[in-house]
């Protein structure tokens, strides 16, 4: 059975939904690391247009009302178009629609707006019945459009709930070539889960939650609109996208300096896209970590018989055996390059690919062509601590997990003082690390820049997949484990690599169950040996 919804990454979604625009959508979040809709609730065509300049590159979608712009032209349209193509970002008209079938179908299509024939998406009521689907569908299935149900609204008071949002479901159901999600609070889709009447196997269903009512700085306006912050929406409620209009445009509203409050605008799409992006990592991460090998996640500084390893590479998203307890830290002295070749994971003999490696910074820098970052030479990860009953046989998995090139060494783990005006502490003293030695074979050195590095990797793939799915895979976990986190190669290298695979046109990622089977079957291997040896694992 596939891991719950919420665990699993847009882009392994996209692969299941049936609707070509909520398909679309979902693809257009992974490449650009957003989750964020800006709703440009503003009456005029510049302001409009301005607003979604400005925050174009942050978001995923564009949510429009067009019927509140006062002077609306098709220049409008082919403008917005125009910007959604060139920007990578879809377009949302928040018609709700709420007539009978035949009536919404010309509005749908015909009249001014003529919504069809610019929206990817659109949303309706439910309550005129099932017809409302049934006449959209005639008019937007053809382009190609979706459309959302309106399940549960944002404002104090709706009526939009319990029984009514469970008819919304059970429709999209009906029509899942067509709707793709809900404009709703929260999961709807799964409250019917414990119901032993309701069918259990949902793996091959997909909706996407759309959330309005998204603010960072306010609980709400005079009007019934309820704020909750994209943390509470993408973290605790398990939705998918951030709505946010005020929160956004809301500089344009009150400043008489419009440079400036275009600026203003600009940050708050960036402030946003970072904030939703952020829950849905974390989201992402909690649950790889509940769900990993009997992982108890606690923050005790371990004590000193205990054995500890520091992950930098894949250990950070994938804890060895017997974990007992997570501390996410750095450690100084060292930098992390993509520099040891793989033969047999991310590339083959012919073509080896790249991976990280631990290097001395004395000895990193030793090297013409090795870059400085800003950050210096400290590196982020998780320190696991190890079961003590199971340390010696985890001892051997890892060395033999890490025979190709590395080399184990100790050293001490940094983290910030829980108290803001103290320095960083160690918290974790002695932690074994597996560093690649420069002499070994499989270390290749710096390369002469990010992109012939970049260029590379994209070319590469080995039994564990693709080389470019491990760094953008490890630069989602690393970013993940503190807002202190800073790592300018890993981050520079992903950057390089997703405009790389939008250049291509790659398909989205894909989970790492290659990679999972590979971990399954190295400890098959060390728990024979054990076996052999009369100590089983
Ligand atoms: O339940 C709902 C459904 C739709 N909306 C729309 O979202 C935006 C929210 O704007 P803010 O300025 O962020 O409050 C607006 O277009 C609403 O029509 C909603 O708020 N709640």
């Amino acid at each position: 059975m596939s891991p719950p919804t919420h665990a699993q990454t847009y882009a392994s979604r996209a692969q299941k939904l049936k609707n070509p625009a909520g398909k679309a959508l979902l693809e257009v979040m992974e490449r650009k690391q957003s989750n964020l809709c800006v709703s440009v609730d503003v009456t005029s065509k510049k302001d409009l247009l301005d607003v979604v300049k400005s925050v174009a590159k942050f978001v995923c979608l564009v949510k429009t009302h067009i019927d509140i712009v006062s002077d609306f032209d098709q220049d409008l349209i082919d403008q917005l178009v125009g910007l959604s193509k060139a920007e990578d970002f879809l377009i949302f008209e928040d018609r709700k629609f709420a007539d009978i079938g035949n009536t919404v179908s010309l509005q749908y299509g015909a009249g001014v707006h003529k919504i069809a024939s610019w929206a990817h998406i659109t949303n309706a009521h439910l309550v005129p019945g099932p017809g409302i689907i049934d006449g959209l569908k005639t008019v937007g299935e053809p382009l190609q459009r979706g459309l959302l149900l309106l399940a549960e609204m944002s404002s104090k008071g709706t009526l939009a709930k319990g029984g009514y949002s469970q008819e919304c479901v059970k429709a999209a159901r009906a029509n899942q070539d067509f709707v793709f999600g809900f404009i709703a609070m929260h999961r709807v889709q799964d409250d019917d889960l414990a119901d032993s009447a309701a069918p259990i196997e949902r793996d091959a269903e997909e909706f996407l939650v759309l959330t309005p009512g998204v603010g960072l700085d306010v609980s709400g306006d005079a009007m019934g609109q309820q704020y909750r912050t994209p943390q509470q929406v993408i973290g605790e409620s398990k939705c998918d996208v951030i709505i946010v209009g005020r929160g956004i445009y809301g500089a344009l509203l009150k400043s008489d300096d419009r440079a400036s409050a275009i600026e203003q605008v600009r940050r708050q799409g960036e402030r946003y896209r970072v904030a939703g992006w952020q829950a849905y990592e974390q989201r992402l991460t909690d649950h790889a970590s509940v769900s990993a090998a009997s992982v108890l996640l606690d923050t005790s500084v371990p004590t000193s018989s205990e054995m500890n390893i520091f992950g930098y590479g894949s250990l950070i998203f994938k804890p060895p055996p017997h974990t007992i307890r997570r501390t996410v830290g750095y450690i100084r002295g060292f930098t992390r390059r993509f520099a040891q070749s793989s033969i047999d994971h991310r590339g083959v003999p012919s073509r080896p690919g790249r991976v990280v490696t631990l290097v001395e910074a004395k000895d990193w820098h030793a090297f013409a062509d090795a870059e400085d970052t800003p950050e210096g030479d400290i590196v982020w990860g998780v320190c696991w601590t190890i079961d003590p009953a199971h340390a010696k046989d985890v001892r051997a998995y890892l060395d033999h997990r890490e025979i190709n090139g590395y080399t184990p060494t100790y050293t001490d783990i940094w983290a910030p003082s829980t108290n803001a005006w103290s320095a960083d502490e160690i918290v974790v003293k002695s932690c074994l690390v597996y560093v690649g030695l420069p002499s070994n074979p499989a270390f290749v050195g710096p390369s002469r820049s990010l992109q012939e590095l970049a260029e590379y990797i994209y070319t590469c793939s080995g039994p564990s997949g693709r080389n470019d799915e491990y760094v953008l895979k490890l630069a989602r976990a690393t970013r993940n484990l503190s807002d202190q986190v800073r790592d300018s190669h890993l981050f520079e290298l992903e950057r390089i690599l997703l405009q790389i695979r939008k250049r291509e046109g790659l398909p989205l990622l894909d989970d790492d169950v290659v990679d999972e089977e590979r971990e399954q079957r190295i400890m098959e291997e060390v728990i024979a040996r054990n076996k052999a040896n009369g100590k089983p694992l």
